[in-house]
């Protein structure tokens, strides 16, 4: 199994609203399951192995589904001449992206190449099957029960009957006063809960192992079903009888969806998005999660002021059944009219402040000129050498990622325990090396962010960092790449030719990775040699004009404080094909807390006054 350049997740991820909890646990397999993209190689292995031995497995939408032989729980394989009609046994999974061998059964992740060895006959020497295991999730909430007439009157939605709530499986707590809803993966065995707090409406997800859990409601045999994004929309459209339809609660709102949950859709043909979009920086999650269910199976229900998410058109008065019909396909045809997108440009028109993009935080002059950070775009950031180009991307990237933007860095220039000592000392607004003794409290503040750091250092050729871009795109659902610096792929890969046409291949490459996997990527480029008294230009970057016309965004550090008395430092928006605002941003910098935000700097000088005051 090739290994990309691995990924190293922040542990947790976790922010105000729901609470992931990702015990990473081993898988019980000899090894655990390394973060690594599939090897076409081994999946050809697998699948003929599977044929030596005469056990078809069914390609799936997303996975190819077989028999799992990994445990003892199963029976022998029997030989290929011996095997008369096959008894369906327990099925595990196989994701044909990333070659994650998952069997629900026992709660199990590992790679192909782990799982080959329980499918040769005969069994290799040494190699010891899985002991049966039959995972128990422990409830974190000790005290349910059947939901109360005042539990169910607190949700507001009318003439909801508590009866009904207990019929799609709710349950209530009354010392946390919540509703409870337990997972359950493809082998529908609990492996978590889900709960809604009444008081302020706010979730919580719980997993064990593998976060494969899914709430789905509707029996086995329907091949249709309706995703949604929280428990309001799922209770909502669970006590409607919707014949047709199964309706499933993904697990974690918009923020990601495992690729362990996959096993647990593959019965549906037919899915439809039906999403309720609570911050900017999910606008694009239909269509993100879309490309890893398989887009040809997934209709969306584009939110507009006529079909806003369930518990908002019920409250309304809306027909549900009437705009559940009105799906469409969530990629239009090659060749489309503009009835087709209708409904599309409509939707973005009703929602423009999240089709911006999510704003930064620290930063408002970038949103007044760029509006906001959106996914699927390209941005090169240049500037002199040593003029805070890591520094302000660093900055730049953690604000998005407070606000739940999942984020990759591939800083091959400075290390990664660098890079982070940067972000948390950009996080906290102060350095910790004289004061030590909270570093164990911003540390586990900040490990709850999506910050993934590829492990690549130094020099590396384009395609095994594009390899583990989108390994991270597809597992962590990232939304925003840093490429910190694009020289450190040059001369390495396997181009022909001048550097400027290496150059531009690698950024051709990048652009597309952008627009087909709806990924926002921030290159970090060095300029060319310029003399120290002349504005950097567009043209100043280094390489041929294609970096500056394939990329959305350019943007400039300029230094004008080596050349002259008065000089400032600013950020130039230099190109900005969104919106076209050109324009500058003054960059004061706040050494103690290595910041360029005027935010940051004013809440500081503040916090100093009322303590001078005090
Ligand atoms: N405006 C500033 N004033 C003073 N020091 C700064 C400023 N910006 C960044 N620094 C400091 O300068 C050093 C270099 O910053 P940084 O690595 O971000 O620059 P860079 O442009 O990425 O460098 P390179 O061109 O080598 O990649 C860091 O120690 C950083 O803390
Ligand atoms: S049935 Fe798959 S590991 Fe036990």
């Amino acid at each position: 199994m090739r290994r990309a350049g691995l990924i190293k997740p922040l542990l947790r991820i976790n922010n105000n609203k729901s609470r992931v909890w990702r015990e990473n646990y081993a898988t019980q397999i000899n090894t655990e399951y390394a973060e690594c993209t599939l090897d076409p190689k081994e999946y050809v292995d697998f699948k003929k192995q599977l044929r030596q031995i005469n056990l078809l497995p069914k390609d799936g939408h997303t996975c190819l589904q077989v028999e799992c032989r990994l445990c003892e729980r199963n029976r022998q394989p029997a030989a290929a001449h011996t095997r008369g009609v096959a008894e369906q046994g327990l099925l595990a999974y196989v994701n044909k992206r990333t070659g994650a061998f998952i069997c629900p059964n026992c709660d199990v992740k590992t790679s192909l190449s782990n799982a080959l060895a329980a499918y040769q006959i005969p069994t290799p020497a040494g190699y010891l099957r899985l002991p049966q295991t039959q995972p128990v999730y422990e409830s974190r909430f000790s005290y349910l029960t059947n939901v109360t007439p005042e539990a169910c009157d607190a949700l507001g939605i009318k003439g909801l009957k508590e009866s009904q709530l207990n019929a799609i499986g709710a349950q209530y707590e009354p010392e946390q006063n919540l509703l409870h809803f337990k997972l359950r993966n493809a082998a529908q065995l609990v492996v978590g809960e889900k709960v809604l707090h009444l008081s302020d409406r706010h979730e919580e997800t719980f997993q064990g192992t593998s976060m494969s859990g899914l709430l789905i409601h509707g029996v086995g045999n329907k091949s249709k079903a309706v995703l949604v994004s929280n428990l309001l929309d799922f209770i909502v459209l669970a006590t409607q009888n919707i014949e047709t339809h199964c309706i499933v609660c993904l697990p974690y709102e918009l923020k990601m969806l495992p690729q362990e949950c996959l096993p647990g859709l593959e019965r549906f043909k037919e899915l439809v998005f039906w999403l309720h979009y609570d911050s900017s920086h999910n606008w694009d999650a239909a269509r993100a999660f879309a490309q890893k269910i398989e887009e040809k199976r997934c209709l969306l229900i584009r939110a507009t002021e006529t079909e806003p998410a369930p518990h908002l058109a019920l409250r309304r008065r809306l027909n549900l059944r009437h705009i559940l019909a009105k799906a469409t396909p969530v990629r239009h045809k090659a060749i489309t009219t503009f009835g087709a997108m209708r409904n599309d440009i409509l939707s973005e028109l009703q929602n423009i402040e999240k089709v911006n993009g999510v704003k930064w935080k620290r930063f408002p002059v970038l949103n007044k000129l760029l509006k906001g950070h959106r996914r699927g775009e390209l941005t090169i950031l240049t500037g002199p050498t040593g003029s805070g180009k890591t520094t302000f991307m660093s900055e730049y990237s953690l604000d998005l990622a407070m606000q739940g933007v999942s984020t990759l860095w591939g800083s091959f220039e400075i290390r990664n325990t660098r890079l982070a000592a940067t972000l948390l000392r950009q996080y906290v607004g102060y350095p910790l090396d004289n004061k030590l003794q909270e570093f164990d409290h911003w540390a586990t503040e900040f490990e709850r962010m999506p910050l993934y750091f590829m492990t690549f250092h130094g020099q590396q050729p384009l395609k095994p960092v594009l390899e583990a871009i989108e390994h991270a795109s597809y597992v962590h659902d990232v939304m925003h790449v840093i490429i910190d610096n694009l020289q450190f792929m040059m001369g390495v890969s396997s181009f022909r030719g001048d550097k400027f046409w290496e150059q531009d291949a690698i950024i051709a490459a990048f652009r597309s990775f952008a627009t087909k996997h709806n990924v926002h990527v921030t290159l970090v480029m060095h300029p060319r040699k310029e003399r120290q008294e002349d504005d950097l230009t567009t043209s100043s970057v280094f390489g041929t004009a294609k970096a500056t016309q394939e990329a959305d965004n350019v943007l400039i550090i300029q230094d004008k404080r080596l050349t002259s008395v008065r000089g400032k430092k600013y950020l130039q928006i230099a190109k900005n094909r969104y919106s076209g605002d050109l324009g500058i941003m003054p960059l004061e910098f706040d050494k103690e807390a290595l910041s360029y935000s005027s935010q940051m700097q004013g809440a500081k000088r503040r916090r100093e006054k009322t303590t001078t005051e005090a």
